[in-house]
C-alpha cells in the first residue's frame, strides 16, 4: 500500500552495482508507482543477439537482429516479467554471458534508439513511475519530476554484489569488482547516451547508507519534489 499519492517520473541512475533496482522497486511499491528497468531491456536485446549467432561488437549485424526482436518488459513493481519474441528470459539475462556483452549491445546508437521508444512508450501510459538505468535522467525522461544519481565506493559495490551472489572467495570478489569496473568504464565512454548525472539531478552516495535509508531518502525527496511532479 502507498503511503502517499505521487504523480511524477522518478529517474534513478548509477553505474553498476549501486543499488539502483533493489532502490527502485522498493520506492516505487511506496509511491504505488509503476516500476521499469531499462537495463532489462539491454539484457533482452542481448540475449537476441547470442541466440542470433551474431558478433555483439557488429554494430550492423547487432541492430538488425534487434530491430526484428520482441522485446517486452513489465512495469510492476513485484514481478520481473522479461521476453524476447514470446520467450520468458527473466532469469537468463542475469546470467554471465549476458553481462559480459551487454555493454557493446547497449553501445549501438539504433539498438539505442529502439529502445529509448519503447521505454517512453511504457512510460506515458503510467501516472506515477519509477526508472532505471544510465541515461533516463539526462536522454529518455529529460524533464522528470526527480532525478536521482546513485553511487557507492567500487569495494563496497562489489561486496554488496559478492554477498547477492554469495561469493565468499577473494578472488571472486576481485573478479567481480574488475567486471563492475569493465561495465562503468564501458557504459562511460561510449558515444551514444554514456553514463553520467544530469546537471539537476540529486547524487546520493549510499557507501555508508543501508537500503532503508536510501529508500526514505528518495520517497523523501520524490514526495518533496516541487514544479513538476503532484501530491495528491
Ligand atoms: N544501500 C545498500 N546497502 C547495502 N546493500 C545494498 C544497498 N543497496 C543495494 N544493496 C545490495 O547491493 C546489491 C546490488 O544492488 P542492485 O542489484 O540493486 O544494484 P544495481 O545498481 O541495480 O546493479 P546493476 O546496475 O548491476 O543491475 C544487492 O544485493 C542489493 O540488495
Ligand atoms: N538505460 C540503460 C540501462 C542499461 N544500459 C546498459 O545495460 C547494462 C545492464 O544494465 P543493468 O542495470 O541491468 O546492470 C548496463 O551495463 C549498460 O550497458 C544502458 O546502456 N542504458
Amino acid at each position: 500500500m502507498s503511503e502517499q499519492r505521487f504523480r511524477g517520473q522518478v529517474t534513478l541512475d548509477g553505474p553498476s552495482g549501486t543499488g539502483k533496482s533493489s532502490v527502485a522497486r522498493a520506492v516505487a511499491a511506496r509511491l504505488g508507482a509503476a516500476y521499469l528497468d531499462t537495463g532489462a531491456m539491454y539484457r533482452a536485446a542481448t540475449v537476441a543477439v547470442i541466440d542470433a549467432g551474431v558478433d555483439p561488437d557488429d554494430a550492423d549485424a547487432v541492430a538488425r537482429v534487434v530491430a526484428g526482436a520482441r522485446i517486452e518488459v513489465g512495469t510492476a513493481a513485484g514481478v520481473e516479467q522479461v521476453e524476447v519474441d514470446g520467450a520468458d528470459v527473466a532469469e537468463r539475462i542475469r546470467g554471465a554471458e549476458v553481462t559480459r556483452n551487454v555493454s557493446a549491445v547497449s553501445a549501438v546508437p539504433a539498438v539505442r534508439r529502439q529502445l529509448v521508444d519503447q521505454q517512453r512508450a511504457l512510460v506515458a501510459s503510467a501516472d506515477a513511475v519509477v526508472v532505471e538505468g544510465r541515461d533516463i535522467g539526462t536522454v529518455v525522461l529529460p524533464d522528470a519530476t526527480l532525478k536521482v544519481y546513485l553511487t557507492a565506493a567500487p569495494e563496497v559495490r562489489a561486496q554488496r554484489r559478492a554477498g547477492q551472489l554469495g561469493i565468499g572467495d577473494p578472488a571472486e570478489v576481485a573478479a567481480l569488482a574488475a567486471d563492475l569496473r569493465r561495465r562503468d568504464e564501458y557504459d562511460s565512454s561510449r558515444a551514444d547516451s554514456p553514463l553520467r548525472p544530469a546537471a539537476d539531478a540529486v547524487v546520493v552516495d549510499s557507501t555508508d547508507l543501508d537500503r532503508e535509508a536510501v529508500v526514505d531518502r528518495v520517497v523523501d525527496l520524490a514526495l518533496s519534489s516541487v514544479g513538476a511532479g503532484e501530491r495528491t
